[in-house]
């Protein structure tokens, strides 16, 4: 295969912005994204539902054209050269791409004639697929008996069959048990060290950002709020010091005492106290002994280093956690319920 060479970034937006208008509501989806993402970089896109995460994809995509703004992907408009951008691009998206009723063989063979592979090439190719995503023993089945984690599996490899150099993937490992989702994980980053392609994905498990990105883009609202590494965007938070008293009154006490820690942040709450602190686990032996010796030693302590969940709510001062949603059913829709497995780390 032949490829223009481009050698600038993989990814560049200038102000996209997309807006939807219903029964004269106009939903500011996406709103004025600056991003440029380099070759070869693994990106994580971070955010609530509604946070506009997808519907950047799709304009990256070329699935639907931006209100405003520009992007271009591989060296490419995504409005006046699509044809180039999806020749450059695999995109797995959130529902499934592959026929129910076909094999899951032949829907990856078909997916690289329609990419222009002649038919040996796309046979070969998909020989490499069904091996390297563990397919081996389903790919002659019906897409349809798949399970979840499979149906994904085959979805990703349809989405590289044609080598891209730019892969997106919307919330790859939603709806997949704890177990599939793991094994996803190392599939991705596998494929993205051994193939050197740029990798955007979406994702709303703090987790998965957290063990897989190279960087960290967290959207809320249409905006980037945050862009950096997980390490870089915790690193200022420090770690959490929970702290359990016999009563109200030690713990106020103990708050007392503990407000005099350099750059700390207090808050109690009935016998509990929470102390901010960078270091916190190496300060906390200091800490005990010096609660001891006023006579309010704790009955519990917890140290925790700062999750993505913290970034999120020192930016925006709400939880990504009470924002999410989950579905089972690997089928993402707006009517999901809530809980807070989606996104335990
Ligand atoms: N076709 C559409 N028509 C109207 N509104 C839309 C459409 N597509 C998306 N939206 C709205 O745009 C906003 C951003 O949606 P988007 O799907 O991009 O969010 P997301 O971050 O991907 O969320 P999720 O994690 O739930 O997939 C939401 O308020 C959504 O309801």
């Amino acid at each position: 295969m032949t490829y223009h060479h481009h050698t600038g970034p993989a990814i560049v937006t200038r102000g996209l912005t997309r807006h939807f208008t219903s029964r004269k509501q106009t939903v500011e989806a996406v709103q004025g994204l600056d991003l440029e993402i380099g070759q070869g970089e693994l990106v994580a896109f971070l955010g609530p539902n509604g946070a506009g995460k997808s519907t950047t994809l799709r304009m990256l995509t070329t699935l639907i054209a931006p209100t405003s703004g520009s992007a271009s992907v591989a060296g490419h408009d995504v409005v006046s050269a699509q044809r180039d951008v999806r020749r450059a691009i695999g995109f797995v998206g959130q529902g499934n791409g592959a026929g129910h009723r076909q094999l899951g063989r032949d829907e990856l063979i078909s997916q690289g004639r329609a990419h222009g592979l002649s038919r040996a090439d796309a046979r070969r190719r998909a020989a490499e697929l069904v091996e390297d995503l563990d397919l081996t023993a389903v790919a002659d089945r019906k897409v349809s008996s798949l399970s979840g984690g499979q149906r994904r599996r085959l979805d990703i490899a349809m989405g590289l069959v044609h080598l891209p150099r730019v892969l997106f993937l919307d919330e790859p490992s939603t709806g997949l048990d704890p177990q599939n989702r793991a094994n996803l994980q190392e599939l991705i980053r596998r494929l993205h060290a051994e193939s050197g392609s740029t990798v955007v994905l979406t994702t709303h498990y703090l987790e998965e950002a957290d063990a897989l990105a190279g960087r960290v883009v967290v959207v809320d609202h249409g905006r980037v709020i945050a862009d950096d590494t997980a390490a870089r965007l915790k690193s200022g938070l420090g770690d959490l010091v929970r702290l359990g008293f016999g009563s109200p009154g030690d713990s106020a006490r103990a708050a007392a005492r503990l407000e005099r820690v350099p750059d700390s942040r207090v808050e109690v709450d009935g016998s509990s106290l929470d102390l901010r602190v960078m270091d916190g686990s190496a300060m906390v032996g200091e800490l005990l002994a010096d609660l001891a010796a006023d006579g309010v030693p704790p009955t519990r302590v917890e140290v925790a280093r700062p999750t993505l969940d913290d970034v999120f709510l020192d930016l925006t001062g709400r939880s990504l956690r009470e924002t999410q949603s989950t579905d089972t059913t690997g089928s993402t829709t707006s009517t999901t319920t809530e809980t807070e497995s989606e996104v335990a780390a």
